[in-house]
């Protein structure tokens, strides 16, 4: 969440993060690469328009106005400069001066050959296993954040791949209202509201700019898990990608895949919620999954089908009132699978991209948990894919994105909760191939017919087909009319001539002549 230069007493009590670029110069004379005009340190900007009415206590929760409650100034970058201190460069550039423009292809984990596969595979854990270069993450509330002698800042390291874990937690995390109170549950940071598709479009980016920077790798793209196949089975849950069931115990990962090493980040949610405290870096258990497991529940123990996508891309208005998970006809609550796939809302379904996450039955299907299981990447991938062919479709059509009474954290410009620097809704809601330097390889399903277009297409058909019919009738009708009249004078000649000329021995054909 913040630059480690920024997790300092005197970071926090100026709110400042304005890290330099060329340090070497001495501390504070390069802030944000202001000598090299890359950018300069400047005034947070936050959302400050109403929410809406789900979240009751306001000013009880560290992400209110994020980040201001931490830090309330921040680099501005300039040009094609990107990055907590203006070092890297947007997303779709690259090079030195950031003049080079890239596209990045995600494709899909299946079409990857064996060699490709054995990349990405060692290249998540690869991200599991090292430290991240810049980000450390706060272990405490803001109130406590001094440490228990008011002088020790409470951050810590964490992995690549765990802040991505990490950062999941945080934007879902409850409301912490004080020891031996209920936390409040109501509020939710990155999902049920209109903020689920660019919060989760920033997260895969920022995991992507992550892993690229550590495989030294600009063209390296996140793949992408089409769970919408009309399988009901876990195609990706092999031993050389996500890995296979274990023969031991249905519920994990066989050992011949090195997930099954992985062990899980924020598993103790209870403590965090009656304490105060917030996840840390600590690991706890293995990574559990039993796709299609769960009896108790037979609705999820299936995936989405090809026609899903096709429907709820059809749903042509980005978000309805009141935005949130019991929107009706609108295409984020579809995508995100509140609605069943056409957009009309029922609280009995799950479809989409909550389908896909309860059929993995597990780690994968909580919330607070799922992003420890490295399926999360490839299911938001295609999720994400999803909103990319919608944004094309649509134009881009940001007007039914509320600027306000959104959800807490969803309105458009709010500042995306826990991400630094600050990068707002508004900012994703962009075609990535033209925006952001990547797009899918990908072919979308065509939608099969209702019964009313089937019934109508029928009809017309078969109309059709009788014009067709009666105009073929006409004309072979007319051609013999043609015909007839064609030959109607010769004949008319011949007759009068033979029956002029007949002499009862010439022939017919010699009087004509
Ligand atoms: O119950 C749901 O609909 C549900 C579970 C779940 C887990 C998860 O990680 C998500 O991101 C969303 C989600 N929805």
């Amino acid at each position: 969440q913040f630059p480690r230069q920024c997790a300092t007493i005197e970071s926090l009590r100026s709110g400042k993060c304005c890290p330099d670029y060329f340090p070497v110069f001495g501390p504070g004379t390069d802030q944000c690469g202001v000598s090299t005009g890359r950018g300069r340190c400047v005034q947070v900007t936050v959302d400050s328009r109403p929410h809406g009415p789900q979240y009751i206590h306001d000013g009880r929760d560290d992400r209110e106005q994020w980040p201001v409650r931490f830090f309330n100034q921040t680099c501005r970058c300039n040009g094609n400069f990107s990055g907590y201190n203006c070092g890297s460069c947007r997303p779709g550039w690259t090079g030195p001066t950031c003049s080079q423009q890239i596209n990045i292809v995600r494709r899909n984990l299946l079409d990857l050959s064996t060699e490709e596969r054995r990349r990405f595979v060692n290249a998540l854990h690869q991200a599991k296993v090292t430290i991240h270069p810049d980000i450390v993450i706060a272990t405490r509330r803001r109130e406590e954040i001094f440490g228990p002698d008011g002088n020790t800042p409470q951050f810590e390291n964490i992995s690549i791949y765990n802040y991505f874990v990490w950062s999941h937690y945080y934007s879902v995390r409850k409301t912490f209202l004080g020891a031996g109170q209920q936390s409040f549950e109501r509020v939710d940071f990155s999902h049920e509201g209109p903020a689920f598709v660019t919060w989760h479009r920033y997260h895969l980016l920022q995991l992507e700019r992550d892993m690229q920077n550590m495989l030294q790798d600009p063209t390296f793209g996140l793949p992408y898990w089409n769970f919408a196949t009309g399988q009901n089975t876990c195609d990706i849950c092999s031993d050389d990608l996500m890995g296979a069931r274990s023969n031991f115990d249905v519920s994990l990962i066989s050992q011949n895949s090195i997930f099954s090493q992985w062990r899980v980040l924020c598993e103790s949610i209870e403590d965090y919620d009656s304490l105060g405290t917030i996840c840390n870096s600590t690991e706890g258990g293995p990574i559990r999954r039993n796709p299609a497991g769960n009896v108790a529940r037979p609705m999820v123990q299936r995936l989405p089908q090809p026609e899903d996508v096709a429907l709820c891309l059809e749903v042509g208005i980005f978000d309805t009132p009141p935005f949130y998970s019991n929107s009706t006809d609108s295409f984020r609550n579809t995508v995100e699978g509140y609605s069943d796939p056409s957009g009309k809302y029922d609280p009995a379904v799950r479809s989409l991209h909550n389908l896909a996450h309860l059929f993995l039955n597990g780690t994968g299907g909580q919330t607070h948990l799922s992003p420890n299981d490295p399926i999360f990447v490839l299911l938001h991938t295609f999720t994400d894919a999803v909103f990319d062919e919608w944004l094309r479709r649509y134009s881009a059509d940001i007007s039914t994105y509320p600027l306000e009474n959104a959800p807490i954290g969803h309105n458009r410009e709010y500042n995306m909760v826990p991400f630094w620097p600050p990068v707002t809704n508004n900012e994703m809601f962009v075609t990535a191939p033209e925006n952001l330097g990547y797009s899918y390889d990908i072919e979308w399903p065509g939608r099969a017919l209702r019964v009313t277009e089937m019934i109508t297409i029928a009809i017309v058909t078969a109309l059709i087909l009788v014009a067709i019919v009666f105009a073929a009738a006409a004309c072979i009708v007319r051609a013999k009319k043609n015909r007839d009249e064609l030959h109607q004078p010769l004949l008319t000649d011949q007759y009068q001539h033979y029956s002029d000329d007949y002499d009862g021995i010439s022939t017919p054909s010699q009087s004509v002549v």
